[in-house]
């Protein structure tokens, strides 16, 4: 058991700058100490977190070769269905988790990267509706809290605002079984997330962090509060002042879903450390490109497509480079 930090971001929607720093500084702290929170807020609609979870448990009812017709590899923009298997971090056996994959939905043929272009839906009444509110408040939410880290950064307000137009944000409809015979298959293998940063809710336990020990500890979950943690990309932004922190979810002791939501700026926007009068630590990378290499490492269908010459992915920096106070000295 671990005893993260809980902030109430309620004020992020005030109309007063002190009562919106104050919670920036609070997120501040939190990040600082931690990298993995919890938050909690007036903001919450908890109908759509409701329908969203209601929405997941009968889609993943459905047989699956149903649900493979809207397999991801069939997708142009990384949205679809994932099955069991299809993921794997590092050299362990793939995870034992199913999810549907939903990306930022871009339908223009002008402007489409890797991770950008337009959704794939299964062909079930109500999926598209449910996932899409869900989807659009929780950028919202997004939108509040890249608002605040700039003021916790000290940039002007709107600092990411430009940058936010298409962002290849992801949700996750994750699916966990129960098997008690699978001892030795991670639900997710460790890993730290690739964006700025991750709200998650889950509807069970199994969540562990690696705390400052070295050690893994569960992550309890709270009720009307959702999980928070800092991205790779978050970490660069911050010169290191914030970690991405790694974090897996072990053999599930019961059927679990969750749902995260990984915030990310959008594709072409250069991340580089913005803290004014500091020595960057980190090497500028692209936002998207970032994203789609680490991707490109755990997804069969992407390993294939590059393997058959299909698909040029950049190296990318090497797994386990983020997350750790030492060594951070730019790529
Ligand atoms: O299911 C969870 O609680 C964690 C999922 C996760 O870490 C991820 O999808 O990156
Ligand atoms: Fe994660």
């Amino acid at each position: 058991m671990t005893c993260l930090p809980v902030v109430d971001i309620s004020h992020l929607a005030s109309d007063r700058l002190n009562e919106r720093c104050a919670v920036a500084q609070a997120l501040d702290r939190a990040c600082v100490e931690a990298g993995f929170l919890y938050i909690r807020g007036s903001q919450f609609d908890w109908t759509l977190f409701r329908r969203l979870h209601a929405r997941a448990q009968l889609y993943f009812a459905l047989d699956d070769a149903v649900k493979m017709t809207s397999y991801i590899g069939r997708s142009q923009n990384h949205s679809g269905y994932v099955p069991i298997g299809e993921e794997a971090f590092g050299e362990g056996a793939g995870d034992l988790k199913e999810a549907y994959d939903v990306n930022c939905d871009y339908p223009h043929a002008e402007g489409r990267r890797p991770l950008l272009g337009p959704n794939i839906w299964p062909d079930m009444a109500g999926f598209r509706e449910d996932v899409s509110a869900y989807y659009a408040h929780i950028m919202d939410i997004g939108r509040q809290l890249f608002r605040a880290f700039a003021l916790a950064l000290g940039l002007d307000e709107d600092h990411f605002g430009p940058h936010l137009a298409h962002p290849p944000s992801q949700l996750r409809l994750i699916h966990y079984p129960h098997d008690e015979s699978a001892d030795d298959r991670p639900g997710i293998g460790a890993h730290t997330d690739y964006e700025c940063f991750t709200l998650l809710f889950a509807t069970a336990p199994g969540l562990q962090v690696l705390d400052k020990q070295g050690e893994w500890a569960d992550v309890p979950l709270i009720d009307g509060a959702m999980i928070m943690n800092i991205g790779d990309m978050m970490e660069v932004l911050s010169n290191g002042r914030y970690l991405a922190t790694k974090h897996r979810v072990k053999k599930v002791k019961e059927e679990r879903y969750s749902f995260p939501m990984f915030h990310a700026c959008d594709y072409d926007y250069v991340i580089a450390p913005v803290m004014r009068g500091e020595t960057p630590r980190y090497a500028p990378v692209k936002g998207g490109e970032h994203l789609f290499s680490q991707t490109a490492r755990t997804f069969a269908y992407l390993k294939q497509r590059a393997a058959a010459g299909g698909l040029v992915v950049s190296e990318g920096v090497p797994s386990g480079f983020f997350g750790q106070r030492k060594g951070a000295t730019g790529a």
